[in-house]
């Protein structure tokens, strides 16, 4: 379970008294997650999400987060809507962190994602992507090819325990990303983190999509790539060609992926690959005491990592000639 910061009732319904939405019903923990602390909130008003935001979300960061949720639903990409208190803000404060109450959304996500889904989602990114192209604010990817190896660096003489070899691996992957890391591709607002458990179904269709906290402005391509590697690997992490194919011929129907773009994705796949690595490996070996979460495991993106690694161009993708 995500909550790392537990919330007293009075401090909640003190909160809440900030805002136009009624008493308090109840307030549960969110059993799902691993980066910010989320309750699902119950009020005279309805059902909303109350999250504070830990340790890897700046709080300078939020307008960006929370304006662009605005922006994409206003634009049709169903997601979150910040709830604003009674002076018009939806940045609070509560139990010492930034907190918001955003809108709860109707779905489940899928934990098998199936061909259909990865199409589902191929689609929804292209939108995505389209919808972010006139929001006018930017936010550099601290966790792109120059924030990884100083990441690593903070526990990488534990790299053993994790995974025999991985020190030498990661040290190398670095090498390699950091002189081939492609330039100048077509670049704009991108996810950065969706994942199956970001994305909600209802049966085929997709409902919404929820977390931006680590929603950027990087390439397109690089966010095809993070999803590929999140939804087109079986369960003992063999890739699933009629999956990759899926979900990138959907989003090439909406939005065309130039030469550069395909030219450039095995090297997007590997980085995509070692940032989850990356993260998951220093979250591993980091568990705040008295937290209630269950870290990822970071053996799964070594695994998609190495994939990666041995494919020798585009063609393994189902893109180029
Ligand atoms: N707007 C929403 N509507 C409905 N449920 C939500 C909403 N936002 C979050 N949830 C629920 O809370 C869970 C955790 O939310 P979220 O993924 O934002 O947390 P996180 O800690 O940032 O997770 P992650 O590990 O994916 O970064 C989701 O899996 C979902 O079940
Ligand atoms: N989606 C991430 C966790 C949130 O950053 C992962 O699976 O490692």
């Amino acid at each position: 379970m995500a909550v790392y910061t537990q919330v007293d009732d009075e401090e909640l319904i003190a909160f809440l008294a900030t805002y136009d939405l009624g008493p308090l019903l109840s307030c549960k923990g969110i059993a799902e997650g691993v980066e910010n602390s989320n309750y699902y909130l119950h009020t005279g008003a309805g059902s909303f999400i109350l999250t504070l935001y830990e340790k890897r979300v700046a709080e300078a960061d939020l307008p960006f987060f929370l304006n662009l949720m605005e922006h994409l639903a206003a634009r049709g990409v169903t997601c979150p809507l910040p709830v604003k208190n009674c002076a018009g803000l939806a940045l609070g404060r509560l139990a010492g962190r930034p907190a918001v109450i955003v809108t709860f959304l109707d779905g489940y996500s899928i934990h098998h994602p199936e061909t259909a889904h990865c199409a589902a989602l191929g689609a929804t990114l292209a939108q995505l992507h389209l919808a972010g192209a006139d929001f006018a604010q930017r936010r550099r990817n601290a966790l792109s090819v120059e924030g990884w190896r100083p990441l690593f660096s903070t526990c990488a003489s534990r790299a053993e325990e994790v995974a025999m070899g991985l020190r030498a691996l990661v040290d190398a992957e670095l090498d390699h990303l950091e002189r081939n890391w492609p330039r100048d591709l077509p670049s704009g607002v991108i996810h950065a983190d969706l994942f199956p458990d970001n994305v909600f179904f209802l049966g085929e269709r997709i409902s919404g999509l929820i977390d931006f906290y680590f929603a950027c402005t990087d390439a397109y391509a690089y966010d095809l790539a993070i999803c590929l590697n999140a939804w087109c690997f079986d369960a003992e992490l063999r890739y699933q060609p009629d999956k990759g194919a899926a979900l990138l011929d959907a989003y090439r129907r909406l939005r065309p992926l130039s030469a550069a773009e395909i030219a450039a994705f095995p090297t997007l796949a590997r980085g995509a690959a070692l940032r989850f690595l990356l993260t998951r490996y220093v979250d591993w070996l980091n568990v705040p005491a008295g937290a209630l979460v269950r870290p990822k495991d970071p053996r799964e993106y070594l695994a998609k990592l190495r994939f990666h690694q041995s494919a020798p161009d585009a063609r393994v993708y189902g893109l180029g000639s």
